[in-house]
């Protein structure tokens, strides 16, 4: 099987448990809850997407097989086989993640870390699973390691998802696209936490550091 890659990049983990943490990004083409497409963005489930996920025409973008793909990831991790971090993201990974490309990554000694939406059950070799459920959707992965919801979705049912089985309950200010942190997100997501102290504050690093 082939995959679709938008772009792999290295940079530090920005958002979630492991916020800091040297990391390379594959950003698999696709997803299943926007079409990417702006035209599209006010029909779809999801509709605050602050990530392009179309084509495969990033840095280092393009259609690579297991081996090409984890050889990839591995040059730009570079030198050193001490705590090599991959975090699968896209658009929605699960789509295409699979045996081959979970095992060429390990085998080139990656602990991997997925971003997944939940609505696919996320393969079960990934060492550490974010999922970030999305209002309107049909959440079928309701165990892991970080629950990350985005704040302000006020359809969520949050108290069905505290049943949920993860190690972590993260909430994140939601980027509306008008500055590095939206005020009122942040205000509402401060008080979330405040309300419940299960959860704790998730900021994203990356953009206010100016990283990719
Ligand atoms: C671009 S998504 C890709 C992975 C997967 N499709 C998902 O939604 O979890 C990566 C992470 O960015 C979060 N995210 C997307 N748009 C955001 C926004 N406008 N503000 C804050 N976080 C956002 C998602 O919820 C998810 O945790
Ligand atoms: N630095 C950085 N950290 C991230 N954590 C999750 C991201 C994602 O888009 O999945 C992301 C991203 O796009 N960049
Ligand atoms: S599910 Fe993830 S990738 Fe898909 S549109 Fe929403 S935030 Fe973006
Ligand atoms: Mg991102």
């Amino acid at each position: 099987m082939s995959y679709a890659v938008k772009e792999i990049f290295l940079t530090l983990q920005g958002e979630g448990v492991h916020a800091g943490r040297r990391a390379v990004f594959l950003r698999f083409a696709g997803c299943n809850l926007w079409t990417g497409r702006e035209e599209d963005r006010s029909s779809a489930i999801c509709q605050f997407c602050d990530t392009d996920f179309v084509g495969m025409n990033g840095e280092n973008g393009g259609r690579y097989d297991a081996a090409d793909l984890a050889a990839k990831v591995a040059a730009l991790w570079g030198e050193g086989t001490q705590s090599r971090y991959v975090v699968i993201t896209g658009g929605e990974p699960m789509l295409q993640v699979d045996d081959a490309i979970i095992d060429a990554l390990h085998a080139h000694g990656f602990q991997i870390a997925i971003e997944s939406n939940g609505t696919i059950a996320v393969h079960p070799g990934i060492d550490w699973v974010c999922i970030s459920p999305k209002a309107g959707s049909d959440v079928v992965q309701h165990h892991g390691d970080e629950l990350k919801l985005v704040w302000p979705q006020l359809a969520s049912d949050v108290d069905r998802m505290e049943e949920w089985q993860f190690a972590h309950f993260l909430i994140q200010p939601m980027d509306k696209g008008d500055a590095v942190l939206n005020a009122a997100s942040v205000e509402e997501a401060t008080r979330f936490v405040m309300n419940r102290p299960k959860w704790r504050l998730s900021l994203q690093n990356h953009k206010i550091l100016g990283l990719p």
